[in-house]
């Protein structure tokens, strides 16, 4: 028979399979006795160190536990997240649509929106500047930056917290606004509220909202209303975040003093309003996205060298034989540096940012290992017990950087296997730049800056308790050290770059 004869037949027998695969994909989930993956009944929910919790359970339960009461999936296990958010990710790419999200209007940032045409849409534009390739146009800010966190860490010490938020505030703004901003600054306050607010409507949403969703209706002063001027102070902020540097950026590009990347872009995009307000969200969304994360993954690191003097020792000395004494390291200088390397994956390892991620939202019923995992399932990655994960790393909670430098693949794996970023379509889009921005400090705080333990009064060492935040964001609380430069040698290199 001709080819053109075959094609309606091959075209009705495709058609047919795909029904039969459709009939038969119902008919299983329809025939099992739904037996959903197994989990506390009725349980309270923790709301500080939930992923402790989260990882106890899984003890009890195995590597993914559901909440039947909250539709809620919690993952424990890598191979578990992979199969589900990145080998399904068409079915496990939603997220949730509280009535909390609605309230603040924060569908508008990327990260909370729901598997959607806007989204793809949002995604292509983050990607156009945050793409891998041209994670070298960060490059020259990400150095100046770094630098003037080593001279203000030297500088002042005690505002170690300070320093380390407006290092990851400064590159953000700088990168995209071509703008420099103090951490007083008014948008820095901003950024950290919004921050505070987001952190909330992550956790938990505003309860009475949730529970009563016609309170959105009442009037603030209505007794359960209160969520009401948090909202408020969210949108509030949050159009200043939108709109202030954007400005900025753009006036300074017309003026002819500075351009920069979202300038350029909105220049590309003139006469587009969609487009340009894509733009501003995008500005806005990332220096949300990134300010926590990247002072945590920071600060853990900073936290670890003053508790782990030998890797500090170790860290220094592959330094000081590959790169010398003359220079700070720079981002060619990476692949040369593998114990570094294995720092940095160590300190992601063990301390994530975000130890539960951002939930993803199933969009269709699914079967996993023979249990029913509903449309609509709100799914957890506990990234920190994946992390901790007893067959996969020996001792986990332990801090052993070497860990990485024994295992088969070494310390320079992809980064899609850094857990900390997230998962499948949902996987963090900033991740190349943040990868970036945390390895260049690590290296460059190793070759000039001691860390140890402060001394009191009585020149006895101040014991650091190590404790961390408990919520959504996790990063180490303050405590005491001593921060000076490695000798004069590394003091003069800091001051020379200022
Ligand atoms: C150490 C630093 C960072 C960490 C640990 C981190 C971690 C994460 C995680 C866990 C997610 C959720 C992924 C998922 O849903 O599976 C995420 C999403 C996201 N991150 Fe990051 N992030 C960091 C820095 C950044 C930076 C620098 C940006 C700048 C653009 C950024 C922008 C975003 C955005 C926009 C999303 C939402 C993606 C989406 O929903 O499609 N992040 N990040």
């Amino acid at each position: 028979m001709a080819p053109a004869l075959l094609f309606p037949f091959s075209g009705i027998a495709a058609l047919a399979l795909a029904l039969l695969y459709l009939i038969s994909r119902r008919c299983q989930l329809k025939s099992a006795t739904v037996t959903f993956p197994p989990g506390p009944k009725s349980p309270k929910l923790p709301t500080l160190d939930a992923w402790v919790k989260y990882q106890e359970w899984g003890r009890e339960y195995g590597d993914f536990i559901y909440i039947g009461e909250r539709k809620m999936l919690i993952i424990n296990n890598s191979q578990v997240a992979i199969d589900l958010l990145e080998k399904r990710a068409r079915v496990y790419s939603d997220r949730e649509a509280s009535w909390t999200v609605k309230a603040c209007g924060a569908e508008r940032v990327m990260t909370l929106q729901g598997y959607t045409a806007r989204w793809r849409s949002n995604r292509k534009v983050f990607n156009q500047i945050f793409r891998r390739s041209d994670s070298s146009r960060f490059y020259a800010v990400q150095y100046a930056k770094v630098a003037d966190f080593l001279c203000s860490m030297v500088v002042a010490p005690e505002k170690i917290m300070q320093h380390t938020m407006a290092l990851s505030q400064g590159i953000m703004f700088a990168s995209l606004y071509g703008i420099d901003i103090d951490h007083d600054d008014t948008l820095a306050w901003r950024a950290l509220e919004t921050n505070n607010i987001f952190g909330e409507i992550f956790l938990n949403g505003f309860p009475a909202l949730e529970r009563f969703p016609w309170l959105r209706f009442m009037p603030s002063f209505f007794p359960g209303c209160g969520f009401k001027q948090t909202a408020r102070e969210f949108q509030e902020n949050f159009d200043d975040l939108d709109t202030i540097p954007f400005d900025r950026a753009v006036n300074n590009m017309k003026m002819g003093t500075r351009t920069s990347v979202i300038a350029e872009l909105a220049l590309q995009n003139e006469g587009r309003p969609t487009e340009i307000e894509m733009i501003k969200r995008m500005g806005s969304t990332s220096f949300i996205a990134a300010s926590d994360t990247t002072m945590s993954s920071i600060s853990s690191f900073l936290l670890t060298m003053t508790l782990h003097p030998e890797v500090q020792a170790k860290g220094q000395s592959e330094i000081d034989r590959v790169i010398g004494r003359d220079r700070l390291p720079t981002f060619e200088d990476r692949q040369s540096l593998p114990y570094v390397e294995a720092i940095y994956q160590e300190v992601m390892r063990l301390h994530p940012p975000l130890p539960l991620g951002i939930r993803h939202v199933s969009t269709e019923d699914d079967f996993y290992k023979g249990y029913h995992i509903p449309k609509g399932c709100a799914v957890v990655p506990n990234i920190w017990a994946m992390n901790r994960d007893p067959n996969v790393y020996s001792e986990p909670d332990k801090f052993i950087p070497e860990r990485f430098l024994d295992s088969p693949t070494g310390p320079f794996t992809s980064i899609n296997d850094i857990y900390a970023f997230g998962f499948g379509r949902r996987v963090c889009i900033g991740r190349h730049m943040a990868d970036n921005t945390v390895w260049l400090t690590i290296a460059s705080v190793l070759a000039t800056l001691h860390l140890c333990k402060a001394k009191d009064d009585e020149g006895n060492e101040i014991e650091i308790p190590g404790e961390f935040t408990h919520i959504f964001f996790r990063h180490p609380k303050p405590y005491h050290s001593s921060i000076v430069p490695r000798d004069p040698q590394a003091r003069d290199l800091i001051f020379e770059l200022k």
